[in-house]
């Protein structure tokens, strides 16, 4: 079937191929004989049948004939009806006429020894299909004569099988094709010439001859054209030399292998070989034109390469510099403290709703479009940090963020926190895809994977059931993960199938040593939050309400944390739920803290989508102060070393006193009455006294009143930013030192009248801070103790306040010493270059 139909097809195309050079030998002949006898009155494109009908009548023929060949018909019968136009009346004379006619053509043709036809060829009765191609054939020889006669060359018709005249001969076909209305394309085909195969002898003579007087013509308008209209093919005939070579060469070659040529050239020949030459030159001119072309268009290339490589630089100069300026960007934002926000759009699950997301900039630009009001107007612009489009993998998240994550590895407190519309993919980028897939892992595991110590540190937390657990390797870790994640409540929502009903929160708990002898401990929360949800959207009823009220309750604390962080607010509310108590250190502290704001694109999110952006742009102002590291220095080390050391001198001076008082048989009964007690406080720096030499302790009371050493005490004085925290976990933080020393306290009462104090009991100075302690004198009464200063030692620029009296709240208020025993302290520092004057720790009283 399939080879029929293709044999069927083929027959076709080669029927039709042979119609339209028969229609265009046809126009050939009338076009040629219209300029001999003027209009035929038939269309330039006639069919056979109009064809022969006008030729029928012989005149038409015979005075053709004669105008080449003047007296070849000698005797012509004129119609009776004027010959233009001509008209079907015209053919109304006796038949014997016409014949007469077409015999008296017929026989001037032979003689002209021309192909000729049949006379009953042009009989209206036996007209058949291609009959009139005799006919065409005859006329277009007539034609060629006339040319060789206006050349005064017989010998071209051997030059004109060369290919070219072959090519040119469907050169003209194709011109004349753009005539006829199925083939309106103008350009050369050349290639054509090979898919034909070649005429028959005499076909060809008569072809070949008609054609070459066009082909220069063709040629010029060609090229021309061709500035305009490069046709491939011609080009890549013209560049492979095929056709011009062939068709400067072949006569040569012809010529040379003729033996008649070599000694003598007839006329003829002389003027094939000026066609030839004209054509050269034609075809080197052509040539010229094409390199001239060639060497422009290669001069525009290189000036295009050279304008490309400009601006490939100049593009990678402007993304050089928006890298930096990101870079610097961060650097204030670090050294300011801000939140860094990050977004990320989670991929669209409906290809019917609209995404609301209309543009996502590199330089973190979101922009949102309210599908209520499309146009301008409807358009939201948003700036944070970076922005991960749908199509952002986990990897890429995690990259952005491994800085921030390794820092905790400085000593840094660093904590992610992902907040979003229910839905939007936090545990996604917390965790992973849900399911528990071992692929497109989450930042908790890939943090964990990058970090290189981990270890448990004291528990300071405050969240009922939560846990700490030993871990030694990565996959502890995410086995605890993965005990967490089974404790964690999962249930289906109409908005997410496992919508999260809890906050998780991974706290990795960094505790390290460098080789300098430094310590430093850190630790690093991942906090995946609960999606914040309307209710009426995700359906939920029952416990599973409870849990979203819950949820936004706790969300909502956030952002009243977050408004009074962004107003700076004496009052910070952390206290107002368990999640902003959790991130208290990560929101108020010195920590790097990092949001990643996640957003669904659907158009039904519009609204949520819109306030988390609002609520994240928000976060982003918040600054929190530049982050500190909790690094302790070799030196600080030192220090406590060096303290360390003083407390067991200390101890052995006790150990020393007490034998001696034993010996003297003192006081005794009043060490019976009160047994030894001691009193610890502990002595903390602020962080700026890092170059304080070793604290200088004496005991004061030794010399006066030694029996009195047999009771020992621990003070405790601590910067000013210990007040604020006073946890033991925060201290731990500040990196603060610890001294004490152990004094007899049931005689602390009597220090300022014995003048046992002479010194500063703790004395830190460095360039700014001047660190004193002050002692009570005995006081008159139990509410009311006047102060006195022992010691003050100052520098030029220390300014001394005047004496405060002590706080009046229970723990900080002294007590009348009952007993000697009960005795309080005070401490007070003095900052010379702010000149305040904050209370330290209020004497601490372990009664
Ligand atoms: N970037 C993403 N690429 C592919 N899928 C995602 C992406 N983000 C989220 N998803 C998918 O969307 C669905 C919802 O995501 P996910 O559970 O993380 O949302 P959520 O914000 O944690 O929701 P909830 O607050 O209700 O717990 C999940 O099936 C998740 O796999």
């Amino acid at each position: 079937m399939e080879d029929s139909a293709r044999t069927g097809l083929h027959d076709f195309t080669r029927a039709s191929r042979k119609a339209e050079e028969a229609a265009w030998r046809r126009f050939q002949a009338v076009e040629w004989l219209e300029t001999l006898v003027g209009p035929l009155g038939i269309p330039k494109q006639p069919s056979e049948r109009e064809f022969i009908s006008c030729l029928r009548n012989g005149l038409i023929l015979c005075n053709a004939m004669n105008k080449i060949q003047p007296g070849a018909v000698p005797k012509v019968v004129e119609s009776q009806m004027p010959l233009q136009p001509l008209s079907r009346e015209s053919q109304a004379l006796p038949a014997y006429q016409y014949f007469e006619n077409v015999r008296n053509f017929l026989v001037a043709v032979e003689e002209l020894k021309l192909p000729a036809f049949e006379a009953s060829d042009l009989e209206r009765d036996a007209l058949e299909a291609g009959s009139a191609a005799k006919v065409v054939d005859c006329i277009l020889a007539l034609k060629s004569y006339e040319w060789k006669q206006m050349s005064n060359g017989n010998s071209f018709n051997k030059y004109v099988k060369s290919p070219l005249v072959m090519i040119s001969a469907n050169i003209m076909h194709s011109r004349a094709s753009a005539v006829v209305p199925s083939d309106s394309c103008r350009q050369l085909d050349m290639s054509a010439a090979c898919e034909r195969q070649p005429p028959v002898e005499g076909d060809n003579q008569k072809l070949q001859v008609d054609s070459l007087e066009s082909v220069i013509k063709l040629l010029v308008d060609s090229m021309v054209d061709v500035k305009e209209n490069i046709d491939d093919k011609l080009l890549a005939s013209y560049h492979s030399g095929d056709v011009l070579n062939s068709m400067s060469k072949e006569p040569l070659k012809e010529r040379s292998s003729s033996p008649a040529h070599s000694t003598s050239m007839p006329l003829e020949d002389l003027s094939a070989l000026e066609n030839s030459r004209d054509l050269k030159a034609l075809w080197l001119s052509a040539k010229k034109d094409f390199e001239d072309l060639q060497t422009q268009l290669q001069r525009d290339l290189k000036h295009l390469g050279t304008q490309v490589q400009e601006l490939s630089t100049a593009a990678l100069g402007y993304h050089r510099v928006v890298k930096e300026n990101q870079k610097l960007y961060n650097m204030v934002q670090d050294l300011k403290g801000n939140i860094r926000v990050y977004c990320r759009i989670r991929p669209s699950f409906s290809s019917e709703s609209k995404n609301v997301i209309k543009f996502i900039g590199e330089d973190g630009s979101v922009v949102i479009l309210d599908p209520a009001k499309p146009q301008k107007d409807g358009r939201k612009d948003f700036q944070f940090n970076r922005v991960f489009g749908p199509t952002s993998s986990q990897d890429e998240v995690f990259k952005d963020t491994q800085p921030l994550i390794r820092s905790v590895m400085d000593g840094y407190n660093v904590c992610i926190f992902a907040y979003g519309q229910t839905g939007s993919g936090k545990t996604h980028t917390m965790s992973g895809p849900s399911g528990g897939s071992t692929r497109d892992m989450g930042i908790n595991y890939l943090a964990l994977n990058d970090l290189f110590q981990i270890c448990p540190t004291d528990n300071g937390l405050s969240i009922p059931d939560a846990t700490m657990h030993s871990v030694n390797s990565t996959t502890d870790v995410l086995n605890l993960m993965k005990f967490g994640e089974m404790n964690r409540m999962v249930s289906s929502t109409a908005i997410n199938n496992r919508s999260s009903r809890s906050h998780s929160v991974l706290t990795i708990h960094v505790h390290g040593k460098d080789t300098s002898g430094g310590t430093l401990r850190s630790c690093l929360h991942l906090v995946d939050l609960a999606g914040s949800e309307r209710v009426d959207k995700s359906e939920v009823t029952g416990d599973r309400l409870k849990e979203a009220q819950y949820i936004n309750k706790s969300l909502s604390c956030l952002g009243d944390v977050i408004t009074a962080l962004a107003q700076k607010n004496s009052h910070i509310p952390y206290r107002n739920s368990k999640l902003t108590l959790l991130l208290q250190g990560a929101l108020g502290g010195h920590a790097k803290t990092l949001m990643l704001a996640h957003v669904s694109p659907e158009e039904d999110s519009f609204n949520e989508t819109i306030s988390t952006l609002k609520f994240a742009q928000r976060v982003s102002t918040v600054e929190l102060g530049a982050a500190r590291s909790n690094k302790e220095s070799g030196e600080v080390m030192q220090l406590k070393e060096q303290i360390e050391k003083l407390k067991k001198a200390l101890a052995n001076k006790e150990v020393q006193g007490i034998q001696f008082s034993k010996t003297s048989e003192k006081p005794r009964t009043m060490t019976e009455r009160t047994p030894q007690r001691l009193r610890r406080l502990s002595i903390e720096n602020c962080s700026t006294v890092k170059t304080e030499k070793a604290i200088n302790l004496e005991d004061r009371k030794g010399s006066k009143t030694p029996s009195l050493s047999t009771r020992s005490r621990r003070l405790s004085l601590e910067g000013p930013r210990s007040v604020k925290n006073d946890s033991l976990q925060i201290s731990h933080d500040m990196g603060k030192f610890l001294a004490s020393e152990t004094v007899p306290r049931e005689n602390c009462g009597q220090l300022q009248e014995t003048e046992a104090v002479t010194k500063p009991f703790g004395h830190f100075r460095n360039e700014n801070t001047t660190l004193e302690v002050w002692f009570p004198k005995t006081p008159r009464s139990p509410t009311r103790i006047p102060y006195q200063k022992r010691v003050v030692e100052t520098d030029s620029k220390t300014q001394v306040p005047s004496l405060q009296p002590p706080p009046t709240t229970p723990e900080a208020r002294p007590r009348a010493p009952r007993s000697p025993t009960s005795c309080t302290y005070q401490k007070r520092v003095f900052e010379t270059e702010s000149i305040t004057q904050c209370p330290l720790l209020s004497a601490t009283n372990d009664t």
